[in-house]
């Protein structure tokens, strides 16, 4: 089984998930894609959508799938995103797709997180996977700096605008052991948006695909 296909797995189980009658929390990614194809097919049990990204917006529309603003949503019960790692406690790193403030907001918001993967994404420690930054792009080269003057290698995504106008500054080289003090430290730099640690409210349930089929973890 190849990783597409792990990830089709892991999107398909989610949507046990997914209740009748609410609102939907969706990420962004590829393996969210699948999911939002499998979410047409229940579409007239839902009421409808939050999108973290413009593109999951334009995907979910295209199937019909009535996209809200979450500010005139005070209800969701599940969001389903995935990751580009988790460790066993299910803190992640996000937004390889530059997708990682809108993630982070729907994330708050919700009342349950789960997160879909196919089986690589899981690791013992972050921090292999660089990790994105959002950044007021004045603040770029001040935030590098300061970055820098933490340890971390961060480099800049060139030609890439997220969907609130911001650059990504991408964090190489580290070993994250102390995921929520990271995840506040880098925060706290003036520029900073957010970054793409989610160790302060982690997922609740992590879906892998497998091989064997979709293996449901829980945090340790
Ligand atoms: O910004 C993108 C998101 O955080 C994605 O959830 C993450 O990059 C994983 O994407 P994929 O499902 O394509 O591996």
């Amino acid at each position: 089984m190849n990783p597409d296909e792990m990830k089709k797995t892991a999107a398909k189980a989610a949507l046990e998930y997914v209740e009748s009658g609410a609102v939907v929390g969706v990420g962004t990614g590829s393996t969210i894609n699948h999911f939002i194809n499998f979410l047409g097919t229940i579409k007239g049990k839902i009421e409808g959508a939050v999108s973290s990204s413009e593109s999951s917006t334009a995907r979910l529309k295209a199937l019909n799938i009535p996209v809200y603003d979450l500010n005139t949503v005070s209800d969701l019960p599940v969001y389903i995103d995935g990751a580009d790692e988790s460790n066993h406690y299910l803190q992640l790193i996000k937004g390889g797709g530059g997708a990682l403030t809108r993630e982070k907001i729907i994330t708050a918001v919700s009342k349950k997180f789960v997160c879909i993967a196919d089986q690589s994404k899981l690791v013992d420690i972050l921090g292999k996977f660089p990790l994105p930054v959002e950044v007021i792009p004045m603040a770029r080269s001040y935030v590098a700096r300061e970055i820098v003057k933490m340890g971390g290698e961060p480099v800049y995504r060139e030609n890439f605008i997220t969907d609130n106008g911001n650059q990504i500054l991408d964090i190489h080289g580290l070993e994250i052991m102390e995921s929520a003090k990271l995840e506040a430290q880098l925060n706290n730099i003036t520029g900073v948006v957010t970054n793409g640690l989610f160790a302060m409210k982690p997922a609740n349930v992590l879906i892998l695909g497998t091989p064997e089929g979709a293996k449901t973890i829980y945090p340790k």
